[in-house]
């Protein structure tokens, strides 16, 4: 089980004028302070997959980076297992397999080389390594080019790299930020088979997307962040049942829609942890 409660993380606004004219706007922005995540919180089960949503800006990635302990929450707590994650970074790296949306690989080395260098820091023996690789190179679709330099890869080569290395140590809860974006059709289902895969063996993914129909096909749970704050955390059929629909990807949209809408009252139905 994982518990999410209560996140919360401010950044000091280096430059005011930088700010785009919604952030302006935004009440999330206090004085020399913009209040990037407010007050996220959800729950996700062994086995389940949830999708986060938001508009752009919302907060997702600030969620994700908090939660695998790559940013340190102001407030709030991440339980893993019964355990608290932020007061123990190091554990929490063990636990958890984080596919950052910015993070690069090194040009230099090879795919293999990416991935065998992150079971090193992980001190998972060379031969295990080499095994695991196999088989993620089998179920990511990567032996074509797995022994070719990184520097020249596309973007689909990359996030299948990306997404091997971040789970090479076989994390009990994988986070991934936007795993298919920019990604063409047949990548984007390579992932989503590999989603589908992890949930099949009872490892818990969250995974912060735009695309409705990856959610539909994959998700048991939905949690939707505006401005900073959870507006909607429930199983993917109340979050369907919010728009009266059978679940059609077009209805979701409606679905979506009417979450950022909703007045506190309503919210305090969904958002049900
Ligand atoms: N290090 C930072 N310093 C200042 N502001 C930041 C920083 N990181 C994020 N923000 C701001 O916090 C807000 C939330 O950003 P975040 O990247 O978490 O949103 P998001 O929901 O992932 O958006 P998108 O869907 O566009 O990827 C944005 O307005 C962003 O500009």
């Amino acid at each position: 089980m994982i518990e999410i409660s209560g996140l919360a993380k401010r950044f000091e606004v280096e430059n005011p004028k930088k700010l785009s004219e919604q952030e302006k706007k935004d009440p999330r922005l206090k004085g020399r302070y913009f209040q990037s995540v407010r007050d996220v919180s959800f729950t996700c089960e062994k086995g389940q997959v949830l999708g986060l949503l938001g508009p752009n800006g919302a907060g997702k990635t600030t969620t994700l980076r908090m939660l695998s302990t790559a940013l340190k929450p102001d407030s709030g707590k991440v339980i893993i297992g019964g355990e608290d994650v932020l007061s123990n970074p190091n554990i929490a790296r063990k636990k958890i397999g984080f596919l950052s949306s910015s993070t690069g690989l090194y040009g230099r080395l090879s795919g293999r080389e990416n991935i065998s260098y992150f079971g090193e820091l992980h001190g998972i023996p060379k031969n295990v390594i080499n095994a695991r690789i196999e088989e993620l190179a089998d179920l990511l679709d990567m032996q074509t080019f797995l022994d070719r330099r990184a520097e020249n890869f596309s973007s689909g080569m990359k996030q299948k790299v990306s997404i091997a290395r971040a789970v090479i140590h076989e994390p009990e809860l994988v986070v991934l930020d936007e795993p298919t974006t920019g990604l063409d059709i047949m990548a984007t289902s390579t992932v989503m088979e590999f989603i589908q895969r992890l949930k099949d063996k009872g490892t818990p993914v969250i995974f912060s997307t735009h695309h409705l129909d990856e959610v539909q096909t994959l998700c048991d749970k939905v949690t939707v962040i505006n401005q900073g704050e959870t507006v909607f955390n429930d199983s993917l059929a109340a979050f369907s049942a919010l728009s009266g629909n059978d679940g059609a990807v077009g209805q979701m949209h409606k679905s979506f829609l009417k979450t950022l809408s909703m007045d506190s009252e309503e919210m305090g139905n969904v958002v049900n942890l």
